[in-house]
């Protein structure tokens, strides 16, 4: 579903990122770690089109994402709240990104009518803009407009951080629903080894730019990270 090859991002001479190749298979839920700087946001915001690549490039479904555009109507992604807009209530944000995606108003209630436990009251009929509501309540909002029109590539960047325990509990519920029937590829970064591990088959880890570990997610693997990042 999505392929790397020979991607390298450099800024003033400081390789931030440098992946020979790397392949991701339809319906994979894939977990991205390492350390602050490692990378993990600067592969999502390539595999996005939001910064050009200095060499190399990737495919989603054998589009070049740098070529055209063609990859947008199957991929959703919440990276951050710049992704939101701020002066919408949710609401109106819902009902824009339905329109993007040819999703009527009347679907939309209906995908939003199974997020009312994960929005906990707190993200309908609030009569706020999306700018006024917590850090953890945008990016409710931001993830589950992701799911609008049934996307097949799916880019969380670190969707659990902010997010109160109960949340990030039903958030790795609806993750796994997901990924469950395979035909859904999710690609999310994380910071929270147990989550990732628990919500994604495969794990690659960052350092430096570089995948430094690939892993088929087992009960070894939690162990394994944070050896790895105990140093
Ligand atoms: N526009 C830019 N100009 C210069 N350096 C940049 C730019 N954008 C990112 N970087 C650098 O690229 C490196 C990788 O950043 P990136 O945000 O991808 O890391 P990350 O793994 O997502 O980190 P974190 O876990 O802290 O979010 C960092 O050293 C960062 O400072």
């Amino acid at each position: 579903m999505i392929t790397i090859y020979n991607l390298s991002k450099t800024y003033n001479s400081n390789t931030v990122l440098n992946i020979n190749g790397l392949s991701i298979p339809k319906g994979q839920s894939f977990g991205l770690v390492g350390n602050n700087g490692a990378g993990k946001t600067t592969l999502f915001s390539l595999l996005l089109d939001l910064i050009n690549p200095t060499t190399g490039y990737i495919k989603s479904n054998n589009i070049a994402v740098h070529e055209c555009e063609d990859w947008k109507p199957f991929t959703s992604a919440f990276i951050d709240e710049s992704f939101l807009i701020g002066y919408l209530t949710a609401e109106e944000y819902f009902y824009f990104i339905g329109e993007l995606r040819g999703v009527s108003k009347k679907e939309v209630d209906a995908l939003l009518a199974t997020f009312e436990d994960f929005f906990h009251g707190e993200i309908l009929e609030q009569k706020k803009y999306l700018r006024d509501m917590s850090k953890g309540n945008q990016k409710k909002a931001g993830i589950v407009a992701t799911f609008i029109g049934n996307p097949k590539v799916l880019i969380l960047d670190e969707p659990f951080a902010n997010l109160d325990p109960t949340t990030q509990f039903r958030l790795k519920k609806i993750i796994k629903e997901l990924t469950e029937k395979r035909d859904v590829t999710v690609l999310i970064s994380s910071h929270d080894l147990l989550h990732v591990t628990e919500v994604c088959e495969r794990i690659v880890v960052l350092n430096k730019g570089e995948v430094v570990k690939d892993l088929a997610t087992s009960e070894a693997t939690l162990k394994e990270l944070e050896a790895y990042f105990a140093g």
